[in-house]
C-alpha cells in the first residue's frame, strides 16, 4: 500500500509549556519544510530556522530535525520542530501545516501505525510503546519498556518458530503419505516437543504478576462496619474520598483510590461492613464487598480495639486470601493490648499508619518481584494466546485422529500467534488498538 498523505501533529504535551515538539511524517515532509522553514536543515542535525505561515508571516524561531526515511521512528521522511510551547503559536504553526496541498492532522497513533506498516517494530512493541507514554509508576515503566524492548515479541516468535517447524515435518508426512513413500506416523519427539511448548503457554497464562503490576495490586479493606474502614482509606489517600459517620453500616458501593507505594501501584478498595442485615440496600453494598474481598490480592482484616471477635470470624470466612489483620481506634484504649501480629493504628493520632503502609508495599514488591522476566500478558495477548492454546491441545488431545485433522488445528494455533505479533492481524483490530494511542504517538 503506497500512502500519499503526509501527516503532522503536536506530539509534545498539554500546552502551554516552555517547548513544544511538532512532528510530521511522510513524502511531503521535505516540501513542508521548504514551505515553513525555507530549506531542509541537514539530517539528524538540529538547526535552529525561521517559521513562516504560507503567506510568509514569521510566526517563530525553532530548532527544526529533519530524518530521511527509512532510518526514522515511522520509516518514512520525518521532521520535528520544536518551537516555543504557546497556545497561538502551536495552533498557527499547525494551521501552516494543515494549508499544505497533502498533509492533514495525523490520528491518534498514526505515526507509530505507520512504523509498524514499515517493519520498525512488530505490534507487541507498539503496544508497549503506548503502554510506556501511559506508565505511572516505577514498575509500569519497567514493564512497559520490557515489551517496548521487543523481549516479549521475541518470546512469541520463539514459540511460533517452535510450532513451525513441527507443523513443517507434520506437514511434510501428510504430503509424502498422498504418496504413499513412508508408512507410520510422525514420531512421537515432534508431539513431546509440541507438548512441552502448550506447558510453556499455560505457564505464562497463569501468570498474573505483569497484570498486577499494570493494573496494581488491590489491596480490600474489609470488617464489621463502624470498624475504621472508611476512615483508613481516607488516611491513606490524604483525602476526603469516602464519607464517614458513626452509624454503622454508612459504606454501600465499593470505592476506590489508587497509590503509588514505592513505585508499585496499588488500589485500595473501601468496602461495606460485613454483618447481617435486612436493609436491601446495604445487603447488595456486602455483596459487593464480598465479591471485592473474593478478587484482592490483599485483605486487610479491620476490627476495632477492644471489640470482642477481633476480626477473627471475618478472616476465617475469607482464609486462602493473603491477609493482614488491624486492630484500629487504638487511641481508645489503654495500655498495649495482646495484639497477635495484627497492626495497630489510629486514624486519629497516626500511630501505626507507617507501618501498615510498609506492609502493604513489601507485598506488593514481592507479588509483582521479577514482573520484567515474565511474560507481561496483555488481555489482547492473553486472549491469542488462549485461543492457541486450544488448538494446540486439540491437536495434542487427539492421537488417533486423522493426521490432516491435527494438522489443521496446528494451523490455527499457528494463525493465533500470528495474530500477536500482528503479522497477520486484520485490518480493522490493527485500528482498533492504535486507536487507543495519544494524538501525536
Ligand atoms: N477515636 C477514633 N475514632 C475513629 C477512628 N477511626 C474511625 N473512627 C470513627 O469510627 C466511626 C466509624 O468510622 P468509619 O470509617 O465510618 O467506619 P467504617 O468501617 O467505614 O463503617 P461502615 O462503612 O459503616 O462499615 C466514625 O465515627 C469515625 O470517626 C480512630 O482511629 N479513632
Ligand atoms: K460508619
Ligand atoms: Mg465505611
Amino acid at each position: 500500500m503506497v500512502r500519499t498523505d503526509t501527516i503532522f501533529a503536536l506530539s509534545s504535551g498539554s500546552l502551554p509549556a516552555g517547548v513544544a515538539v511538532i512532528r510530521v511524517s511522510g513524502p511531503m515532509t521535505e516540501a513542508a519544510l521548504h514551505a515553513l522553514c525555507g530549506g531542509v536543515p541537514s539530517p539528524r542535525v538540529a538547526t535552529l530556522m525561521v517559521i513562516r505561515d504560507l503567506d510568509g508571516e514569521e510566526l517563530d524561531r525553532g530548532l527544526v530535525l529533519s530524518f530521511k526515511g527509512p532510518a526514522s521512528f515511522t520509516g518514512e521522511d520525518c521532521a520535528e520542530l520544536q518551537v516555543h510551547g504557546g497556545r497561538a503559536i502551536v495552533a498557527a504553526i499547525l494551521e501552516a501545516l494543515g494549508n499544505i496541498d497533502g498533509l492533514r492532522h495525523a490520528e491518534a497513533g498514526e505515526f507509530a501505525r505507520r512504523a509498524f506498516e514499515n517493519g520498525k517494530m512488530d505490534l507487541v512493541e507498539a503496544e508497549g510503546l503506548a503502554e510506556l507514554v501511559q506508565a505511572e509508576t516505577a514498575g509500569q515503566r519497567r514493564l512497559a519498556k520490557y515489551l517496548a524492548d521487543g523481549h516479549l515479541s521475541r518470546r512469541y516468535q520463539e514459540w511460533m518458530q517452535r510450532l513451525s517447524q513441527a507443523r513443517a515435518l507434520i506437514e511434510a508426512e501428510l504430503d509424502f503419505s498422498d504418496e504413499g513413500d513412508i508408512p507410520g506416523s510422525v514420531s512421537d519427539r515432534v508431539w513431546n516437543q509440541l507438548s512441552a511448548l502448550a506447558s510453556e503457554m499455560e505457564a505464562a497464562l497463569c501468570d498474573h504478576t505483569a497484570e498486577i503490576v499494570r493494573d496494581g495490586y488491590r489491596v480490600a479493606i474489609a470488617g464489621p462496619p463502624n470498624a475504621g474502614k472508611s476512615s483508613l482509606l481516607n488516611t491513606l489517600a490524604k483525602r476526603d474520598v469516602a464519607i464517614v459517620t458513626d452509624i454503622a453500616g454508612t459504606t454501600r458501593d465499593v470505592l476506590s483510590v489508587d497509590l503509588d507505594l514505592d513505585g508499585a501501584k496499588v488500589v485500595l478498595f473501601d468496602t461495606a461492613g460485613l454483618r447481617e442485615t435486612e436493609d436491601p440496600v446495604e445487603r447488595i453494598g456486602i455483596a459487593r464487598a464480598r465479591a471485592t474481598i473474593e478478587d484482592a490480592d490483599l485483605v486487610l482484616c479491620l476490627s476495632e480495639a477492644g471489640s470482642m471477635d477481633m476480626g477473627d470470624e471475618i478472616a476465617t470466612s475469607i482464609s486462602g486470601r493473603d491477609i493482614v489483620g488491624v486492630i484500629t481506634k487504638t487511641d481508645l484504649v489503654s495500655g498495649s493490648d495482646y495484639t497477635d501480629g495484627k497492626v495497630s493504628i489510629s486514624t486519629v493520632t497516626g500511630e501505626g499508619i507507617d507501618s501498615l503502609l510498609k506492609q502493604i508495599s513489601e507485598r506488593a514488591l514481592k507479588a509483582t518481584r521479577g514482573a520484567e522476566f515474565v511474560t507481561p500478558l496483555l488481555i489482547r495477548h492473553r486472549n491469542h494466546v488462549v485461543a492457541a492454546l486450544g488448538d494446540l491441545r486439540d491437536a495434542l488431545d487427539s492421537p488417533g485422529a486423522a493426521l490432516e485433522l491435527r494438522a489443521e488445528a496446528l494451523r490455527s494455533c499457528s494463525a493465533e500467534l500470528g495474530y500477536l505479533t500482528g503479522r497477520m492481524t486484520p485490518d480493522a483490530l490493527l485500528g482498533l488498538i492504535f486507536s487507543q494511542f495519544c494524538v501525536g504517538k
